[in-house]
C-alpha cells in the first residue's frame, strides 16, 4: 500500500506540488493524469526519492520514506519506470538485467512475488531474443519492456510508471497497458502516469487528476467512465476547470478534490484478452513460498 499525505515538492524553493493526498492499495492501478507541466513527474520523483519533498508523507506499507534518497526508497520496495525509459545505451539487455537483479531489495523473497531474470524473460519474451543487443540497438517498445523488467527485478511492492506508452506505436502502448493490468493482478501497487484519459480508463482502478500541482479530482474509473466530463474539463486546453466541470477556477480560489466511493469494477486481472506479451496471459512471478534461491540467475 502506498500512502501519500500532504506532499509538497518543487525546485529551488518554488513549489510545484501542493499538499497532495493519494492512496494506492496493493493489487490496484492508480492512474494520474494532467496536462503538460501539471506536476505528474514531480510527484513520481518525490515518491521515488529523486526529489526531496518540502513536506509530507510517502509511506509504503506503513513506513514513511519521504526524504530518503532514491536508493533507499528502491530498497524499501519502490520500483520506477522513468519517463523516457533511461536505458543505458552501451549496456546489453543481459547486462541491464543482471545489474538490476543484483540490486534486489533485502527481504523481498519473504514479502511478495519474487521476480527472477528467467521469470521476466518469460513475461517479456522479446527481451529473451535481444539479450546481446545494447540499449541503443533496441526499439522504443523493447526499451520500455527492458525498463519494466529492470524495475521488476528490484522486487518492488510499489511500481511507478511515468508515461510508459509515450512514443510507442498504439499496439505496443496497448500491450504495455495490458502488462500493467497483469502486474497489478500479481499484487503490485501501481501508480501510472498516463497522458491520455482513455488509456487511463482502460487500465486503472482509480483515476486522479493533477492540475497546477494540486490534486483536483480522484474517483473510481467506473465513475469517470460514466461521466468523464469533469476530468475532460480539467485536461482541456481551455485552462484549469473546477472539478465539476463548470468552468475555470477564479483567481485566488482553491480547487477542491472530488472524491467518491469505489465503484465495483472488474478486478485488475480482467485485462483485455489477446494483447498478451507472451503466450500465457497471466503473470507468474516465482511465489515467495516456493522459492528456494533468492538470487536471480543471469541469462
Ligand atoms: N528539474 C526541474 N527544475 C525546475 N523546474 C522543473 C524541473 N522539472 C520540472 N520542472 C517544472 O515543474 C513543473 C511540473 O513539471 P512536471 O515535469 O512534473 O510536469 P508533468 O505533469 O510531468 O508534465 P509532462 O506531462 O509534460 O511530462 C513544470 O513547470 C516544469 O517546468
Amino acid at each position: 500500500m502506498l500512502r501519500i499525505r500532504g506532499l509538497s515538492a518543487g525546485y529551488d524553493g518554488g513549489t510545484v506540488l501542493h499538499d497532495v493526498d493519494l492512496d494506492v492499495p496493493a493489487g490496484s492501478v492508480q492512474a494520474l493524469v494532467g496536462r503538460n507541466g501539471a506536476g505528474k513527474s514531480t510527484l513520481v520523483h518525490a515518491v521515488a526519492g529523486l526529489l526531496r519533498p518540502y513536506r509530507g508523507i510517502v509511506a509504503v506499507d506503513g513506513a514513511d520514506l519521504a526524504g530518503r534518497p532514491a536508493h533507499r526508497v528502491a530498497r524499501a520496495g519502490v520500483g520506477l519506470v522513468p519517463q523516457g525509459r533511461r536505458v543505458f545505451p552501451r549496456l546489453s539487455v543481459a547486462e541491464h538485467l543482471t545489474l538490476a537483479a543484483s540490486l534486489r531489495r533485502r527481504g523481498a523473497s519473504r514479502s511478495g512475488p519474487n521476480w527472477t531474470v528467467p521469470g521476466v524473460l518469460e513475461l517479456l519474451p522479446r527481451l529473451a531474443e535481444r539479450l546481446d543487443h545494447r540499449g541503443n540497438q533496441l526499439s522504443g517498445g523493447e526499451q520500455q519492456m527492458l525498463a519494466i523488467a529492470r524495475a521488476l527485478l528490484t522486487q518492488p511492492r510499489v511500481l511507478l510508471l511515468d508515461e510508459p506508452g509515450e512514443g510507442l506505436a498504439p499496439d505496443l502502448a496497448a500491450r504495455v497497458r495490458d502488462l500493467v493490468t497483469r502486474l497489478a493482478g500479481a499484487g503490485l501497487c501501481i501508480l501510472l502516469v498516463e497522458q491520455q484519459l482513455q488509456h487511463a480508463i482502460e487500465v486503472a482502478d482509480r483515476i486522479a487528476v493533477l492540475d497546477y500541482g494540486r490534486l483536483v479530482f480522484a474517483d473510481s474509473t467506473a465513475a469517470v467512465r460514466a461521466d468523464p466530463a469533469p476530468v475532460e474539463a480539467v485536461l482541456s486546453v481551455a485552462g484549469a476547470a473546477t472539478p465539476d466541470g463548470t468552468g475555470p477556477i477564479p483567481p485566488g480560489q482553491e480547487p477542491t478534490a472530488r472524491t467518491g466511493p469505489d465503484s465495483a469494477r472488474p478486478g485488475p486481472t480482467g485485462g483485455p484478452d489477446g494483447l498478451v506479451l507472451n503466450s500465457d496471459s497471466s503473470v507468474h512471478p516465482t511465489s515467495s513460498a516456493t522459492t528456494t534461491s533468492p538470487s536471480s540467475s543471469a541469462p
